[in-house]
């Protein structure tokens, strides 16, 4: 039986995963989305040709419901959508820090939850997303899970108390990575290339070491070593990174977004 699957809060992730999803194979027929306002309805009918309806008609609607507000939208959308749902429907909720308790308890009993955490890289079929089993969702669940967020990307399935965790690592990561190009090019231009070319040597060495990270099955460490001539310029630029705790900075600042995480679980703040 053909699947009904409904994005509701089609911002950055939830247009993101609209997107791979139709790329992967999904027919516009069997999505649904639903957004506040109605011109945002609009550009994303007109742009996906998917219909764009009420959070009630897509919790009667849909077989499974992709719930990507904000943490903080989290507890009125479920109010909205509680009176309407009912106990055969799969909901995913993508967003950070909020437990599948906090679903649980506000849907009807025994309505099966899986909490995903996918990423922006979703939107070129390169997302990772992690995905958890709420107290009623099977396996069946789970499957039907890494079937969507698995065409946009890799999936792994970890206990929901890691959540927050791979929130800070792989939820947050791609703009990390955008912060560290943004300021090597920066660097580029002090050392008197122009932008754009600073940019391309930047963004294709991001592309080189991350393929070389994926394929070549060496730790990173190694990978490091056989750019590291001895007394050459490498070992003189990270000795500075050390000398500037960029490593201590990167293990605070993870701590720091898996502590956001934890705070947003309320759903209030
Ligand atoms: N951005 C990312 O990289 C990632 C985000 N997430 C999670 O995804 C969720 C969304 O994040 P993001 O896409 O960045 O945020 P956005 O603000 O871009 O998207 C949220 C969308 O939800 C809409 N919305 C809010 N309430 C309702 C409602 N009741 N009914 C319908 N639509 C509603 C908003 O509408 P309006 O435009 O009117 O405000 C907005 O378009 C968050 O929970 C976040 O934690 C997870 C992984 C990665
Ligand atoms: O910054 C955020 O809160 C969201 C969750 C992970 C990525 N973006």
């Amino acid at each position: 039986m053909t699947q009904t699957v409904a994005v509701l809060g089609t911002g950055k992730i939830g247009e993101a995963l609209l997107s791979g999803m139709i790329r992967a194979g999904w027919h516009p027929a069997n999505l649904l989305v639903t957004a506040r306002r109605p011109e945002r309805a609009e550009e994303l009918r007109t742009r996906y040709g998917v219909d764009a309806v009420t959070n009630a008609e897509a919790a009667k609607r849909a077989d499974t419901l992709i719930l990507a507000v904000k943490p903080q939208d989290m507890g009125a959308l479920l109010d909205e959508l509680a009176p309407h749902l009912t106990d055969d429907r799969l909901v995913i909720s993508a967003a950070a820090g909020i437990p599948s308790t906090f679903l649980e308890a506000r849907l009807a009993a025994g309505t099966p939850v899986v909490r995903v955490m996918p990423n922006t890289p979703v939107l070129v079929d390169e997302g990772m997303s992690v995905i958890s089993a709420g107290s009623h969702a099977t396996p069946d669940h789970l499957a039907h899970a890494e079937e969507i967020f698995g065409g946009v990307g890799k999936t792994l399935r970890v206990p929901e108390s890691q959540q927050d965790a791979a929130t800070a690592l792989s939820g947050s990561g791609p703009a990390y990575f955008y912060y560290l190009v943004e300021a090597m090019t920066d660097a580029g231009i002090l050392l008197g290339l122009p932008r754009a070319q600073a940019y391309d040597l930047i963004v294709q060495s991001a592309i080189g070491a991350a393929v070389m990270l994926r394929d070549s099955g060496e730790h990173p460490v190694k990978l490091r070593e056989a750019v590291m001539s001895p007394a050459g310029t490498t070992i003189s630029a990270i000795r500075e990174l050390e000398n500037h705790g960029v490593r201590a900075a990167l293990i605070a600042a993870l701590e720091a977004a898996r502590d956001r995480s934890r705070e947003l679980a309320s759903g209030t703040n």
